[in-house]
C-alpha cells in the first residue's frame, strides 16, 4: 500500500537525523522538503523567527495549536528551559502518529505533551487536565480559521497572562484575515508582523507576535 507524506518524512528522520539530536531532526526534514517534497512545516526561515521569539520568551508553559508532524514542536522544545512544559494539540491521529515518532526521535518527549483532539474541545479542559494556569507563550500552526476562534477561547478560559505571547504562523499564506484584524485592532494586543516566505518557498508569508496586554 501507499505510504503517505508524513510517514516519508518520518523515513527522512529515521534515515538521516541523529537518535537524541534535535537540530539533526529540523535538518534532515528541511532537507526533505526541499529535495525531495513540500510539507507544511514552518520551515528554516519562519523558524529562525520562531527559534528567537521562543529564546527571548524563555516560556515554562507553551500551548502549541497543529502538530502536523512535529517540526515545530521539536524546534520549540529544544530550545525550553528544564521543567518547561510544552502541550501541542493536533487533530489528525495519522499527522499524531508520526508526529509523536519525531518527537522521540529527537529525544524530547519528557518536554513535550501531545494531545490528540479538536483545539475547541481541549482549550477549555486545559487547567483541569494538565494544571495550567496560564500560558507564557502559544504557537498557533492549525487551521486558519480556528485561529480567531481558539484565541477567543484561550481568553475567556483566562489562559492568557498580562505579556502572554501569541505567535501565529501563515498570516499571509494561507492567510488569517479575521485573527489579523482582531490582534491589530484590539486595545488587549500590541502586535507585530515578522515578514518572510511560505516554508520552502517564494511565496510572501509571516508571522504575527502579538503580546496580550491583560
Ligand atoms: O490541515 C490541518 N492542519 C494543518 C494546518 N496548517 C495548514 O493548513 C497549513 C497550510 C499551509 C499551506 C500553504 C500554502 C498551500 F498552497 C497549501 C498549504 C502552510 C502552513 O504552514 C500550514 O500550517 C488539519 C487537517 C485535519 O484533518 N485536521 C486538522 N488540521
Ligand atoms: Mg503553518
Amino acid at each position: 500500500t501507499q505510504s503517505t507524506r508524513p510517514q516519508r518524512l518520518l523515513g527522512a528522520v529515521q534515515k538521516n537525523a541523529t537518535r537524541g539530536d534535535p537540530r539533526s531532526v529540523v535538518q534532515a526534514i528541511d532537507q526533505f522538503c526541499r529535495q525531495k517534497e513540500w510539507a507544511m512545516n514552518v520551515g528554516d526561515e519562519k523558524g529562525c523567527i520562531l527559534d528567537s521569539v521562543v529564546s527571548e520568551v524563555n516560556p515554562a508553559t507553551v500551548l502549541e495549536l497543529g502538530t502536523y508532524c512535529g517540526y515545530s514542536t521539536v524546534r520549540i522544545a529544544s530550545l525550553l528551559p528544564p521543567h518547561a512544559k510544552l502541550i501541542t494539540l493536533e487533530f489528525n491521529p495519522d499527522f499524531a502518529a508520526i508526529a509523536r515518532q519525531v518527537i522521540a526521535w529527537a529525544g524530547l518527549e519528557d518536554k513535550v505533551h501531545l494531545v490528540e483532539g479538536a483545539s475547541g474541545d481541549w482549550i477549555p479542559k486545559m487547567t483541569e487536565q494538565f494544571g495550567v494556569k496560564t500560558f507564557d507563550l502559544v504557537f498557533l500552526d492549525h487551521w486558519k480559521d480556528r485561529y480567531l476562534p481558539d484565541t477567543m477561547l484561550m481568553e475567556e478560559c483566562g489562559l492568557l497572562r498580562k505579556g502572554s505571547i501569541l505567535l501565529a504562523d501563515n498570516v499571509i499564506c494561507p492567510g488569517t484575515p479575521d485573527y489579523l484584524e482582531y490582534v491589530r485592532s484590539s486595545p488587549r494586543y500590541e502586535s507585530q508582523y515578522f515578514k518572510s516566505h511560505l516554508e520552502y518557498t517564494k511565496v510572501e508569508d509571516g508571522l504575527e507576535k502579538s503580546v496580550f496586554l491583560g
